[in-house]
């Protein structure tokens, strides 16, 4: 099989072997140009001819639709997940034309019936999600610390930092500190707040982020860096099943 996550920033893929072992990944900036880029992956797909290629994307229908024409060549079947909110294994109440699959399947991948968890997705947007006994209950989406700093460096004369570690959530003495630990704080002080609204709910992170967030978070954290992947596998398995 051949998993496909096209996100706001990268393009990932996996190839999984009969039993479900990764055999070949990686993750690209696709700068935009998504089926650009899997033009030039395709001689690497098709050496290990996979059977079928199950696509999560949150990059619109203009972008989806090129996508399909590039994939469309290498004459193997290829399906887009869409967001059921009525799934068996998870259902949810929010609003299903609305909600990002990526979003979805890392909850899909996570979810598990006898817990209540928080799931959290590190990506280009930070997305805290409450799942209650298999029950998706709705959450939040802030910018990634990367997008709030260049919100601050595009919209202010003063601030002209564009790199710099996020290390800290101490106050600053300097512009670079105080821009640096004020944005790293603005996401870990809310997933502190949200899990002390919620103290019977394990924390879950995932995404490129999650591990420079997570050591300020005052809870124990689960790292994963499986769940939409597991969430694409639980997904079409069921698909494949009705
Ligand atoms: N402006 C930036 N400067 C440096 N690194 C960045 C910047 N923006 C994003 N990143 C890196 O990109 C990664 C984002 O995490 P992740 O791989 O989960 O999401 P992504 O692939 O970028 O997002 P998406 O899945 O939405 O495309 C992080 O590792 C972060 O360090
Ligand atoms: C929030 C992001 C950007 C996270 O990648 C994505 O899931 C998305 O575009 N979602 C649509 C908005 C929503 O989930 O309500
Ligand atoms: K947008």
């Amino acid at each position: 099989m051949l998993w496909l996550d096209l996100g706001n920033t990268r393009l990932k893929y996996w190839l999984t072997d009969d039993i479900g072992q990764i055999v070949d990944h990686d993750a690209k900036q696709h700068l935009q140009a998504p089926a650009e880029l899997l033009m030039g992956l395709t001689d690497r797909f098709e050496r290990y001819a996979p059977d079928f290629i199950g696509i999560s994307s949150v990059l619109g229908e203009a972008l989806n639709i090129k996508v399909t024409e590039t994939l469309s060549r290498l004459n193997i079947p290829f399906e887009f997940v869409h967001v059921d909110a009525a799934h068996p294994l998870m259902r949810s109440d929010y609003n299903d034309q609305q909600l990002g699959c990526d979003r979805w399947l890392q909850m899909l991948g996570a979810v598990d019936k006898k817990k209540r968890q928080c799931v959290i997705g590190c990506g280009t947007a930070v997305t805290i999600d409450l799942i209650d006994h298999a029950t998706h209950l709705g959450g939040y989406i802030f910018p990634s610390i990367y997008l709030q700093r260049e919100s601050l460096f595009s919209g202010t004369k003063q601030i002209t930092i564009s790199n710099g570690a996020f290390d800290s959530v101490g106050q600053g003495m300097t512009t670079q500190d105080a821009v640096h630990r004020g944005i790293l704080l603005s996401i870990v002080g809310a997933i502190n707040e949200i899990s002390h609204r919620h103290p019977n709910f394990e924390v879950i992170m995932t995404g490129g982020d999650a591990a420079i967030i997570a050591q300020h978070v005052n809870r124990p954290v689960r790292l994963r860096d499986d769940l939409l992947l597991n969430g694409l596998a639980r997904y079409f398995d069921h698909s494949k099943q009705t």
